[in-house]
């Protein structure tokens, strides 16, 4: 099992006496090798289960394993990336794939094949030696996943990579993304509010209910093509899945 919480709950503490809920008896799985994502309102907890999973928060309750191994704190086994792709500007583009490499004591040439080895992967060739600000806002995503999987995580999380991109940059990356993924074999968390993403990119789609954040429905996505959103895209029953995802977050009435 690559990913798994248990009855997992968190709680944060308010100012005075109180605490805040944020996750609430949350379990689920996640194999090896999979895709999953995790949609739900604002504020329902999609991050947190993140952190959990990189070790960056403790569950208040319930326990987190990856890779069959209680998280206990941050580690290797999981990278981590966000929506800001948080390059370090003085630095070349092969020097921040290497930065993670460099930060675990790995040597300099072996730092160098591997980062090259990656940069390829994310269609990046012959930019190695740019800057973060030579580069559009879609390559410096790629730049920064190309920096995710140089060191090799078991899984990897990513929490909106794509939301700050516009449509056309976003489906390009989307399909760069779950090529590179599905050739790396990595197993991916990816946090997202674009539903249609959701069904584009996953194997499974996990649905949390308002704060305090529960699972109300898991979606298993039957179609081909995972490793092509472009492709995916066009099949009719992607609509019907946003529809599904759309009636469990009660959209409609929301809107109403
Ligand atoms: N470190 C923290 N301390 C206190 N409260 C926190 C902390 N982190 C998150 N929370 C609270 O926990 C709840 C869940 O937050 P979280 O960021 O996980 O939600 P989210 O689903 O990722 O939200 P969004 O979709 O808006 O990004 C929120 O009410 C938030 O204010």
């Amino acid at each position: 099992m690559a990913l798994e919480f248990s009855e997992v709950s968190k709680s944060f503490p308010t100012q005075g006496e109180g605490s805040l809920l944020a996750v609430d008896n949350v379990s689920f799985r996640v194999e090896e090798g999979e895709f999953v994502s995790v949609v739900g309102p604002s504020g329902c907890g999609k991050s947190t289960i993140l952190s959990m999973t990189a070790g960056l928060y403790q569950p208040t309750s319930g326990e987190v394993r990856v890779s069959n191994e209680l998280v206990t704190g941050p580690n290797a086994h999981v990278g981590f990336m966000l929506q800001k792709d948080l390059l370090l500007p003085w630095r070349s583009i092969i020097a921040n794939i290497e930065f993670g490499l460099e930060a675990r004591g790995v040597g300099r040439e072996e730092r160098r094949a591997r980062a090259m080895k990656e940069l390829e992967h994310c269609q990046l060739s012959g930019f190695e030696d740019h800057y973060p600000y030579q580069l559009s806002g879609g390559m410096r995503q790629r730049a920064a996943l190309a920096r995710t999987l140089a060191i090799n995580p078991e899984i990897i999380l990513l929490d909106e990579p794509f939301s700050a991109l516009d449509a056309q940059t976003k489906l390009l990356l989307q399909n760069s993304f779950a090529k590179t993924i599905k050739e790396a074999g990595k197993t991916t968390l990816l946090i997202t509010h674009d539903l249609s993403e959701a069904v584009l990119m996953s194997d499974r789609i996990l649905v949390l209910s308002e704060r305090p954040g529960q699972v109300i429905a898991e979606i298993k996505v039957d179609l081909p093509h995972r490793d092509q959103p472009i492709k995916r895209r066009v099949l009719p029953e992607v609509g019907e899945y946003a529809a599904q995802l759309f009636k469990h977050l009660k959209l409609e009435e929301k809107a109403a």
